[in-house]
């Protein structure tokens, strides 16, 4: 079966973009991670309630049309209701500590090589920055045995029960707001034969942002937009900024038992850019550390992501068609011009 691995494959990374700091040996910011700009202040708000993106809940009878407004005006929101069973985030949760909390060397044990895309080390988008971030990161798709079992010989089942539960309760939601989507964007039958397929991209990654000696000078994880369909994300802490054009960095601070939505590029191609894919990127804290869960969820790797126009001349298709495989490796080359690149 063709897989995300695969598509990843093609794109090999140096290993000096893989192996992340051993943050807890650094007392004062290396020169490596500290940013030439000083980070913008927080933004502050006459009217904290528009500018701040919208909490949906899944079971309103309106949440499609709501959905589709979000994605529109932010690329972002709240999920509520969504039907996670609390046992369950918080088992992916304790699990996320557990690994992060060991020592450096017991997580390189699992370090992704370089043509590898599961596994312990720093953001694949590291290269396109002179700075390094703030950040470490375990990707998992599929099953994380292989890589687990590297980390905790005989103790790995634990991790891998709960990560893999996890995954499908998160394909659970994703098929939802993905027919959802569909729905408001009216994509043909057609083009959504894949959305019940076994074959789907989804993939876990468990993020970890150490606390930081000098937050406004370092990046957890630098402005970026995610290449998926779209992303679930799970934190039980702020840090998370959007981008918002007109207003700037916007803070998302989890709600309780609420899950985080974005949009990303494959979803801006499939609505024609009526959906915004929001550039996002991760503040730190001097006194607290940072976890998060990002579900990043796409068609199947051969699937053909095309804009969905009407055949009213005024919507002519503003990008071109393009495979999911095709997609991930101009994003591996082009970075922030990806989009602009496959545009008509
Ligand atoms: C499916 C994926 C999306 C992602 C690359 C990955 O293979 C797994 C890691 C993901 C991540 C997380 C941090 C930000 C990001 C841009 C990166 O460098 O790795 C995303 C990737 C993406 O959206 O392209
Ligand atoms: O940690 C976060 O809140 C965001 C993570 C993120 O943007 C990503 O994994 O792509
Ligand atoms: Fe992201």
């Amino acid at each position: 079966m063709n897989t995300l691995n695969e598509a990843y494959k093609a794109h090999p990374l140096h290993l000096g973009d893989i192996i992340p700091l051993d943050f807890s040996s650094y007392p004062s910011l290396p020169e490596s991670h500290a940013w030439s700009q000083a980070i913008d202040e927080n933004f502050s708000f006459n009217d904290p309630a528009s500018s701040s993106i919208p909490v949906i809940d899944l079971m309103d009878p309106n949440a499609t049309k709501l959905i589709g407004l979000a994605c529109e005006n932010w690329g972002a929101f709240h999920l509520k209701n969504h039907g996670i069973p609390l046992g369950v985030t918080q088992g992916v949760e304790e699990e996320v500590q557990r690994l992060f909390s060991l020592p450096t060397e017991q997580k390189l044990k699992a370090l992704r090589s370089p043509s590898g895309a599961t596994g312990y080390g720093i953001a694949r988008i590291s290269p396109f920055f002179s700075k390094c971030m703030w950040h470490e990161g375990f990707t998992i798709i599929g099953s994380p045995s292989h890589d687990a079992e590297k980390i905790w010989p005989d103790d790995f089942a634990r991790f891998c029960d709960r990560m893999e539960n996890y995954e499908k309760q998160m394909q659970i939601i994703a098929k939802r707001l993905t027919e959802m989507m569909c729905e408001v964007l009216k994509i043909s039958e057609e083009k959504r034969k894949w959305i019940g397929a076994s074959d789907i991209s989804g993939a876990l990654q468990l993020n970890f942002y150490p606390s930081c000696p000098e937050p406004n000078r370092a990046m957890g994880l630098a402005p970026h937009t995610d290449t998926s369909m779209f992303t679930i994300l799970q934190t039980p802490s702020s840090g998370l900024q959007i981008f918002k054009e007109g207003k700037g960095w916007i803070p998302v601070h989890p709600h309780p038992e609420a899950l985080i939505v974005h949009t990303g590029d494959f979803l801006h191609i499939m609505s024609n850019g009526r959906f915004c894919s929001p550039l996002h990127r991760v503040m730190l804290n001097e006194n607290s550390k940072r976890y998060s869960m990002a579900y990043f969820y796409s068609p199947p790797i051969d699937y053909v992501v095309s804009p969905s126009v009407t055949k009213d001349l005024s919507s002519a298709a503003r990008f071109r068609d393009v495979t999911v495989k095709e997609y991930i490796g101009i994003k591996a080359q082009k970075f922030a011009d990806s989009l602009s690149f496959i545009s008509t």
